[in-house]
């Protein structure tokens, strides 16, 4: 549907009969632009969230990923990370150790997570630091509209509110144009302190994917993609998912039937082949 400007919604949208098939499907997109880009720039920076996506990535350390994805390229980063202990049952990185990093030969000098030593202000302005030497030698790409960093893939997530990465719903860090990575301290959903990107680098990427599944996200999708939903009196144009749109890149919707089922304008489209 259209916003009030005119604009529509614009990206792909990939409907899955249930979960183990978006995990599928997932994981075949992540390593069809892992490869693509290592041929392209001899290097894969890919930016992960947390939150159930991580799950569905576990497949990449089956066979045949495990063996065919080029691991010693990848750079991984995260669009947002909850300021805790590496090893607190609430931090992303933890997540993404466990289902993923610790199961494949990825360098440990190519995992990117932040300080938990430090505030959350300056654990983002250090990610931030770090971010700009790497754009600097070019293992993340720039975009040449905005000079950010423009990641070859960013994966996101969405809660039922609609918030992305750690970027909530009518919060001023929806705002900010000149900032990489900002920091929060009083997240809406626990815990409170974290780091996150900015809109303006998430929109710079090369490839965003936005994975979500079940019944009660369904209310939000419907509000992102369709720009209304009967059911809900949220303002559509206010939920950080639905400001996701890439400038010069791609947009692509991983979706099961549940997250699905509200959606008037793609739910007919058959899945991909
Ligand atoms: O707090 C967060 O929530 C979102 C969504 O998580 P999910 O478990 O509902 O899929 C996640 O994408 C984000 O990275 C995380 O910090």
């Amino acid at each position: 549907m259209a916003d009030s400007d005119g604009s529509k919604y614009k990206g792909d949208f990939r409907i899955f009969e249930n979960v183990d098939e978006l995990a599928t499907g997932l994981v075949d997109y992540i390593a069809a632009i892992s490869e693509m880009s290592v041929k392209e720039r001899g290097f894969f920076s890919i930016a992960l969230s947390g939150g159930s996506l991580i799950s569905f990535m576990g497949k990449l350390c089956e066979a045949p990923y495990n063996k065919t994805v080029d691991w010693g390229k990848w750079h991984i980063f995260w669009v947002d990370e909850r300021v805790v202990a590496k090893n607190h049952v609430d931090s992303n990185y933890k997540l993404a150790k466990e289902v993923l990093l610790s199961k494949v030969p990825i360098l440990p000098s190519h995992v990117y997570s932040i300080n938990d030593n430090v505030s959350a202000e300056e654990a983002a302005s250090e990610y931030e630091f770090v971010l700009r030497q790497l754009v600097k030698t070019r293992t993340v790409n720039v975009s040449e509209s905005n000079d950010c960093p423009k990641f070859d893939l960013i994966l996101l997530g969405m809660g039922p509110d609609g918030h992305v990465a750690s970027l909530f719903p009518w919060h001023a860090l929806l705002d900010l144009k000149d900032d990489w990575v900002t920091y929060i301290t009083d997240s809406p959903k626990p815990p409170p302190e974290r780091i996150t990107f900015t809109l303006p680098v998430i929109n710079s990427a090369s490839n965003v994917a936005v994975v979500v599944s079940g019944a009660t996200k369904a209310v939000a999708v419907k509000l992102v993609i369709d720009g209304y939903c009967e059911e809900s009196t949220e303002v559509a144009a206010a939920l950080p998912a639905r400001k996701v749109q890439p400038t010069d890149g791609q947009l692509v919707w991983f979706l099961d039937n549940e997250a699905a089922s509200k959606l008037d304008s793609v739910a007919s489209q058959p899945p991909p082949a």
